[in-house]
């Protein structure tokens, strides 16, 4: 299962993980904070960058812009002072895709709603992200859909049946996306991440899965990956002391770039299924591996009982010590000395 995003990006199959610089909202509504995020995802090494495009009077009603936000995360009195105050003019989007070009990193965002929808598709982002704030969005993904550009798409604050309505509303147009397991709290617990849900969505979904993770720290996103997530997702801030929601479940520059590493690592040790010795394991073979060696002096003619064939560490070596029951009850065909190397012709 691959998808081709495009012809520099795939994801799936044998692709290495697609890590997910999540920008969102830790910018704090300054364009020099974003620019130092996006070149801090590409010096960790990530994938992709990705901020969150809204136009606020397409997702929210006109009650809830002006709900009180009074927290201390909070940029404004009311939740839509708060949002404006974060939220990127189309030409400062603009600026940082062309910043993100520069750098040399994939740039894109999330788009909460159909207007910012058609303004990433006239950006020309590589994919479009659908946030788990959709998941239950059905007009948003037919609309989406439709539009037959790559998606990644969260599934955050619903069941497995609407993950499968996502599934199947996509699917019905193209399979150019991919679906990540995603829990929506900030941080998420790490009992409440459900990481085994990817292996359920592995065996039901013939597209790329992968995992959108607002816990704290690295060890679960690496655990995705091992169990398999395609594409990993994690939020990226300068420093988590920062005002604002995700920063407590966002990595530094720092603890990024040891999650790419660390996800490369993993998936360089996954190799394959098939039980074998491998090369790099000879030198410890030569070393450290017992043979079956002569437990006491015996003559030519005699009988190895069990007694007599001991199992060590030898030099020359003998037969793998596997080879243990192949040997007893045979008889010596040469005289042998007690810690003298057992060896095929040795014994009929
Ligand atoms: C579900 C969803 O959209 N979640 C996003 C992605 O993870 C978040 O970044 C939210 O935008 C953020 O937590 C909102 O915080 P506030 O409400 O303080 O602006
Ligand atoms: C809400 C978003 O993501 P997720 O649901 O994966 O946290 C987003 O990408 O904007």
């Amino acid at each position: 299962m691959e998808v081709k995003i495009t012809d520099d990006i795939k994801i799936g199959a044998n692709n290495p993980c697609f890590i997910i610089a999540e920008v969102g909202q830790n910018h704090q509504g300054d364009i020099e904070i974003a620019k130092k995020l996006i070149k801090a995802a590409k010096e960790a090494g990530a994938s992709c960058v990705k901020f969150q495009k809204t136009c606020l009077k397409e997702k929210f009603t006109k009650k809830y812009l002006e709900r009180p936000y009074e927290t201390s995360n909070s940029w404004g009195k009311t939740y839509g002072d708060h949002k404006r105050h974060l939220e990127f003019s189309e030409s400062q989007y603009r600026e940082l895709f062309k910043y993100a070009q520069e750098v040399g990193i994939p740039f894109t965002a999330s788009a909460m709603d159909m207007v910012s929808f058609d303004f990433l598709v006239n950006l020309k982002v590589p994919f479009i992200k659908i946030g788990s704030g959709d998941s239950n969005n059905l007009l948003f993904l037919k609309y989406a859909a439709s539009k037959m550009v790559p998606l990644i798409i969260s599934t955050g604050m619903v069941d497995k049946t609407a993950v499968k309505t996502i599934y199947d509303i996509i699917s019905a147009h193209h399979k150019s996306f991919c679906l990540l397991h995603c829990i929506s709290a900030y941080p998420v617990p790490f009992e409440d991440c459900n990481l085994t849900v990817l292996q359920d969505y592995k065996n039901t979904f013939d597209v790329p899965v992968g995992y959108s993770g607002q816990e704290v720290g690295t060890a679960v996103g690496l655990a995705a990956v091992a169990l398999g997530a395609k594409v990993l997702e994690k939020h990226i801030t300068l420093d988590k002391s920062m005002k604002g929601t995700d920063h407590v479940c966002s990595l530094t520059p720092n603890e990024f770039k040891q999650l790419v590493r660390d996800v490369r690592v993993i998936e360089a040790s996954l190799g394959t299924p098939i039980k074998k010795v491998v090369t790099s394991e000879i030198p410890c073979i030569d070393k450290l591996q017992k043979s079956l060696v002569m437990g006491c002096t015996k003559n030519k003619g005699e009988i190895l009982y069990p007694g007599d064939v001991k199992i060590k560490v030898a030099e020359p070596k003998g037969l793998n010590a596997l080879h243990f029951d192949d040997v007893i009850y045979k008889t010596l065909v040469y005289d042998k000395k007690e810690d003298e190397p057992l060896n095929e012709g040795d014994f009929c």
